[in-house]
């Protein structure tokens, strides 16, 4: 079975799990995780319906509780942590959801600037505005955009808005969840892209929740195949193309066969 251990030594891992079991009345979900993000890569953690996916994420940001094992954010284990110590930790990611929801009655430019406003309280609007800026000028939005609402964009503009949002803070880490399910080919190309430039430009940890093969092979420096509860493979996209696991295997094919 695959370790999670990344091969270079010298890269600092930004989040670990270590052994994670996490149970639900009978079922159990997940039988004993080990997976580590390293700094400043992208980490695709792919599975299919029902393999525990969401359930990972919830314990790397601390919304779930494991059975046991620990969770390592940035060197500290955020499994003992309480409610308040938990919500500093959380302030170190970005999320970027399914829906980007974004907020309907605001424009995009608002959207973007309501975290500072919640969080920033003792900024100017100068420094708002250039940080607000600055995001949008990284996802490639031009200031022509910032008046529009969420309505009148497209799909692939809304996700680059939302992830706009989820950086404003500057966290260390974004985590999307199931960031190109449902979208079109064309506006998965350009969610990858979107991904892959703010990995560039923000040089940050990402992690990615996905089912989608394509995707996780054009933004992963890493994939981990979590099937049933346990990552059954982990290392770069070649590693999981030439995997030996019957499992992994299987799950390539039937998309290669449809695609
Ligand atoms: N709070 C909960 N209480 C009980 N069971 C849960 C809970 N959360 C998740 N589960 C169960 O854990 C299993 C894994 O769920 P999870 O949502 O992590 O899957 P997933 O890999 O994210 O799937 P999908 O891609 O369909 O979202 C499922 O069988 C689900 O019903």
């Amino acid at each position: 079975m695959a370790t999670a251990a990344p091969e270079t030594a010298a890269e600092r891992p930004m989040i670990q799990v270590v052994d994670l079991h996490k149970t639900f009345g009978a079922q159990k979900v997940l039988t004993g995780i080990n997976v580590t993000v390293p700094e400043g890569k992208t980490c695709v953690i792919l599975g299919g319906s029902g393999s525990g996916k969401t359930v990972l994420m919830k314990h790397m940001i601390g919304l779930l509780k494991p059975d046991q094992g620990q969770v390592f954010v940035d060197g500290e284990d955020i499994v003992p942590l309480g409610d308040s110590e938990i919500e500093r930790v959380r302030r170190k990611f970005g999320m970027v959801f399914q829906a980007a929801a974004l907020f309907d009655s605001m424009n995009v430019f608002e959207n973007v600037a309501f975290p500072l406003r919640e969080h920033r309280k003792g900024w100017s609007e100068e420094q708002v505005r250039a940080a607000v800026r600055a995001k949008l000028d990284i996802m490639g939005l031009p200031v022509s955009v910032e008046s529009k609402f969420p309505a009148d964009l497209s799909g692939g503009m809304r996700k680059r808005v939302g992830l706009a949002r989820a950086v404003v803070l500057e966290p260390k880490i974004v985590l999307y969840d199931e960031p190109t399910t449902g979208l079109d080919p064309i506006t998965t190309a350009y969610v990858d892209e979107m991904i892959l430039e703010a990995q560039a430009k923000l040089k940050v940890t990402s992690v990615v929740i996905s089912h989608d093969i394509a995707s996780a092979f054009n933004v992963g420096d890493y994939i981990a195949f979590l099937s049933k509860g346990l990552i059954i493979e982990f290392g770069p996209p070649e590693q999981l193309r030439n995997s030996e696991n019957p499992v992994v295997k299987n799950f390539l094919q039937t998309w290669f066969d449809k695609n």
